[in-house]
């Protein structure tokens, strides 16, 4: 085993109490045959960190899968908070729908069915989000910018998870629509002088990947 997935198992032995619903939520993606693609534990905690250090009440995730992150989320909400996730798949929604259920987070939670860029203009009466979570297909991040620019404030916090590309992102010649989405990502971010952001590369159980963390200014 790669020395960083040990770290990790340790990191989430010792510092991650075990949570029976995101355990149960993680069983039934798998039971269901839905890819292993979410986030990891340590990487769910830092997303429920986030939300409780910006003290977010209105939180939007786009790609939902499983629910995984979704109750991370949920979990670093106060008791009315809210958290609207978009899934285009029916398949992964039913399997979130049973999820938030199980968790008993279903009511802080309001699960959309369709492809993002479908749903993202019908969400103005739930903005401004206080925090985006962006987790679904790369090469729509430069159009999930420029809706979660339209969709939050000043002071809001876009996340968006999978930047790196176990290095990817750093070949200008790639034609992987994936990296060139990401990299389009990027340079919307650098073209807008009110975002500050930076990459925090990260290496573990779901291999050398990264996250880029950005907020909204004036
Ligand atoms: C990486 S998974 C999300 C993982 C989840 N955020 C987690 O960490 O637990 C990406 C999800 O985005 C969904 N997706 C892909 N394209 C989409 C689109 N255009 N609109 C909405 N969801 C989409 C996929 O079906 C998949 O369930
Ligand atoms: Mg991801």
């Amino acid at each position: 085993m790669d020395v960083w997935t040990r770290v990790d198992s340790y990191v989430a032995e010792t510092l991650i109490d075990a949570d029976p619903a995101l355990e149960a939520a993680l069983a039934a993606s798998d039971a269901a045959g839905l890819p292993p693609i979410a986030v990891s534990p340590a990487q769910g905690r830092m997303l429920e960190l986030f939300a409780r250090m910006i003290g977010a009440r209105r939180v939007l995730e786009i790609g939902t899968l499983a629910g995984y992150s979704t109750l991370w989320l949920a979990r670093g909400l106060p008791a009315d908070g809210r958290i609207v996730t978009l899934e285009a798949e029916p398949a992964h929604a039913a399997v979130a729908r049973a999820n938030f259920v199980r968790a008993g987070l279903a009511e802080r939670i309001d699960l959309r069915i369709g492809p993002a860029l479908d749903l993202l203009p019908g969400l103005s009466g739930d903005a401004p989000f206080d925090l985006v979570f962006i987790d679904a297909d790369k090469p729509s991040n430069p159009d999930y910018l420029r809706w979660a620019l339209r969709l939050t404030r000043p002071g809001s916090v876009i996340v968006a998870d999978n930047v790196v590309r176990e290095g990817a992102v750093a070949d200008a010649a790639s034609a992987d629509p994936k990296v060139v989405g990401v990299r389009r990502y990027f340079e919307g971010l650098a073209a807008d002088p009110r975002l500050v952001t930076t990459v925090v590369q990260t290496v573990g159980c779901k291999g050398y990947d990264g996250f880029a963390l950005t907020r909204v200014g004036t």
